[in-house]
């Protein structure tokens, strides 16, 4: 048997929706043996991020290390950085160990309105980790935020995506989740093609960590060999299933059910 293993960089949502939790779920599900670098954690629950406390760098180093001296991963997201600090350690190490398959998603804002990167972060974010992404998965504030566009348009999107790309990022995919559309639209750039993926839209308030499962879905999908536009589909599918088959856990925005594909899967 090939085990391939996927790494998750990223803070801890005590409630188990988003963040670290989200992911390794979402590793487990897609058969990628799922391993963890902490950026911060989070007191948070289906109502709202309580408490936000971030690790130091050195801290963060250190677990890039054990990660990158024995268990190479054979792909990775980021999802909450927090800082400035954090998130050149993190590309400095995603650079010294050579690691491939880099899913970095943009993570700024929880859905409840909580500040999860602060805003001097994001040149950061241009300057050091968006070059060394294999996929970018902004959702469209965060595009906003990198970009400086506004985005009213379908148009808009696209110049955003060909920003994103000459910064440096191989695959850009801008998400459709906070969209005015009746459909969601995912847009996909490779630097030639435009690619959108079209789903309907779900009326639920279950969408808590959505943008981290997607995300820990693609990583699990490149690790196992697939190319990029593939890996996104397969997440894509992964997603839509999640919020459908919805868990209804706790009184506020709930988690996606992170079992909700292979279950289908195994009705089939
Ligand atoms: N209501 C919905 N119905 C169907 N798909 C959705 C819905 N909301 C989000 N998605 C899908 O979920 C994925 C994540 O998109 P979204 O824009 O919600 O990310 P996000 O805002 O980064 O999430 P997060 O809450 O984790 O920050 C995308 O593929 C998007 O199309
Ligand atoms: C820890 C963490 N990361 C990411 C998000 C974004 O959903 C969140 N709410 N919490």
């Amino acid at each position: 048997m090939t085990v391939v293993k996927a790494l998750t960089i990223a803070g801890s949502d005590s409630g188990g929706g988003a963040g670290i939790q989200a992911d390794l779920k979402t590793f487990q599900e897609l058969k990628a043996y799922g391993m963890s670098v902490l950026t911060a954690v989070t007191a948070q629950n289906t109502l709202g991020v309580q408490g936000v406390y971030p690790l130091t760098v050195s801290q963060v180093e250190e677990q890039l290390d054990s990660i990158g001296e024995d268990l190479k991963p054979d792909a990775l997201k980021t999802g909450m950085l927090f800082s400035a600090e954090i998130i050149e350690a993190v590309a400095k190490k995603i650079q010294q160990y050579d690691m491939n398959n880099v899913v970095i998603d943009p993570v700024m804002i929880a859905k409840g309105g909580a500040k999860l990167l602060q805003d001097e972060a994001i040149d950061a974010m241009k300057k050091h980790l968006i070059p060394v992404a294999t996929v970018v998965t902004p959702n469209i504030p965060e595009a906003e935020a990198i970009t400086g566009l506004t985005l009213n348009s379908m148009d808009d999107r696209k110049e955003a995506a060909k920003r994103l790309y000459h910064l440096g990022a191989q695959n850009i995919i801008i998400k459709g989740g906070h969209g005015e559309e009746k459909e969601v639209i995912d847009l996909i750039y490779d630097g030639e093609t435009f690619t959108q993926l079209i789903n309907d839209r779900q009326i639920t308030e279950n969408t808590h960590g959505t943008g981290c499962t997607f995300a820990a879905a693609i990583a699990a999908e490149l690790a196992k060999g697939a190319d990029s536009l593939d890996a996104i589909r397969v997440a894509r599918e992964f997603i839509q299933v999640a919020i459908e088959d919805d868990l209804h856990i706790g009184s506020g925005h709930g988690p996606t059910n992170h079992w909700a594909f292979q279950s289908r899967r195994a009705k089939v």
